[in-house]
């Protein structure tokens, strides 16, 4: 048996019922398999798979916090430091009721090769809780954030673990923990990214995600000789993400006509008004069927849809697993040229082979949706020497970095005979650092 197949193996039985890390750990070491053969020997004596495949430290802990009513409530936290080669771990918290250990190890894992492909020095970790904040008032929010952080600071600090946000966790959340950590320990300094502009954060933090992942898609469109100006686009969710993914693309001349989120979608033919979307999502905190009181022409769909609409660039900007099989024959069938993703692991495997196998330009999370924590490490620098820099100054250097994944990622590719392949050519370039740094380091 190969050694990727035995460690695959090994991590399935290890780690029974948590399908979504089984995902990704198969999805990157089948696709080192050409990397990892050549240094089969050397790898297997070191156990060098299994130690990457293994966090240093998982956290699990327990969050009690009283709602309005008066009533207690517990939910799980968790902290997943997965590796710290190349820097402090850095990563965000997802707070949704569908949050597990197996989905924050998953997030972990994937975020350890999206940190190495930004060049910046940070290492991988992920966290969050099964806490719902939908319907929350504030004070709950912050009753929650609270107890979160009461435990969590013990264990996090500006130079060890930086976590920041992901679903579920934006500025108000980040905000009430700023606190709760600064009040406990004492010390003012850069220990969560995603901070307000009054404390801390870095401008363009906020736009990064979304920004970054058009940046990257319009290198690999030139790359691959073509233009994102004039073409059409479809954005799965409506959260941070989507937001600056459909206001760059915008931008950048393309027309956005999807969003959607966990209930329904909505398709405007004549481009998504972002404006309307914004107040929606981010001032009402409210449901994309109020999407129509903006624009009587849009339509709103119940359910899931969002990749049968006819477009040229496919986004995913929600959750893992938000864009299956079938879908992928729709955009196929309806001439779909690129498929970035947003999200983390939102194309099942079965689907990200059909796409590429039909001649889709297909670019993985951890490369397209890497500007978020780039600007986040860029925020820690900015912490680190007590500076603010302008947007312009931050924005130039996200663009600066996707641009270099994005190339990073094709050579990589090309230099194991994969040309055309981003999702090889991420995962080699990603590896390729951490694995130089764990090597030097010794047996830890
Ligand atoms: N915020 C960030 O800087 C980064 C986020 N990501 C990833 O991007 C994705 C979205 O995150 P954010 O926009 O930050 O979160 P968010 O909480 O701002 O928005 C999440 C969006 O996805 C929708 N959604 C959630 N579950 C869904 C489901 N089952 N079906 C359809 N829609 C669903 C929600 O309704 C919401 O519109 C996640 O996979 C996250 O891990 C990746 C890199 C950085
Ligand atoms: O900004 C960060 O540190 C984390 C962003 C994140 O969670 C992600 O890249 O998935």
């Amino acid at each position: 048996m190969s050694y990727v197949d035995e460690v695959i193996d090994l991590v399935v039985k290890k780690n029974p019922a948590e399908p979504e890390f089984h995902q990704a750990v198969k999805e990157v070491l089948e696709s080192l398999r050409p990397v990892i053969e050549a240094n089969e020997e050397k790898y297997r004596k070191e156990a060098l798979l299994e130690r990457i495949t293994e966090p240093e430290r998982q956290l699990k802990f327990r969050v009690p916090w009283v709602d309005d009513n008066g009533q207690v409530h517990v939910n799980t936290g968790y902290r997943v430091q997965f590796n710290s080669a190349i820097g402090p771990y850095k990563g965000g918290l997802r707070l949704h009721p569908s949050v597990n250990l197996g989905i924050i190890k998953f997030l972990g894992f994937e975020q350890v090769f999206k940190n190495s492909l930004t060049g910046l020095p940070i290492g991988g970790g992920k966290g969050g809780s099964d806490f719902d904040p939908k319907g929350k008032s504030d004070r709950e929010i912050m009753a929650f954030c609270q107890s979160f952080m009461t435990e969590l600071c013990k264990h996090i600090g500006a130079d060890t673990d930086v976590p920041a946000g992901d679903i579920g966790t934006g500025a108000r959340e980040i905000g009430y923990m700023f606190g709760q950590y600064k009040r406990i320990r004492g010390v003012y300094e850069g220990v969560l990214t995603g901070k307000g502009l009054s404390y801390g954060g870095s401008l363009a933090r906020t736009e990064a995600t979304g920004y970054g992942l058009l940046y990257f898609t319009d290198e690999l469109m030139k790359l691959n000789g073509m233009e994102l100006a004039g073409k059409t686009v479809a954005v799965s969710g409506s959260g941070n993400v989507a937001i600056y993914a459909t206001e760059k693309a915008q931008q950048l001349g393309a027309k956005v006509v999807t969003v959607s989120d966990s209930n329904g979608w909505v398709y405007d033919p004549e481009g998504i008004d972002l404006a309307a979307l914004k107040e929606i999502k981010e001032v009402n905190r409210a449901r994309l069927t109020e999407y129509k009181k903006y624009r009587p022409n849009s339509e709103y769909h119940e359910g899931r849809g969002v990749w049968s609409v006819k477009v040229d660039v496919a986004l995913p900007c929600a959750t893992q697993n938000e864009l299956l099989l079938d879908d992928a024959k729709m955009l196929v069938e309806n001439g779909c040229k690129v498929v970035a993703e947003g999200a983390n692991m939102p194309t099942t495997i079965e689907a990200t082979e059909y796409l590429q196998q039909h001649g889709v330009i297909f670019a993985p999370g951890k490369a397209a949706n890497a500007g978020g924590v780039a600007t986040s490490a860029l925020e820690m620098s900015q912490n680190s020497e007590r500076l603010s820099w302008s947007f312009e100054e931050v924005d130039a250097k996200l663009k600066d970095i996707m641009v270099n994944i994005c190339h990073n990622a094709a050579d990589a590719a090309e230099r194991y005979g994969f040309k055309g392949n981003y999702v090889v050519g991420a995962n080699i370039a990603g590896f390729e650092k951490v694995v130089d740094a764990m090597e030097a380091q010794g047996i830890v």
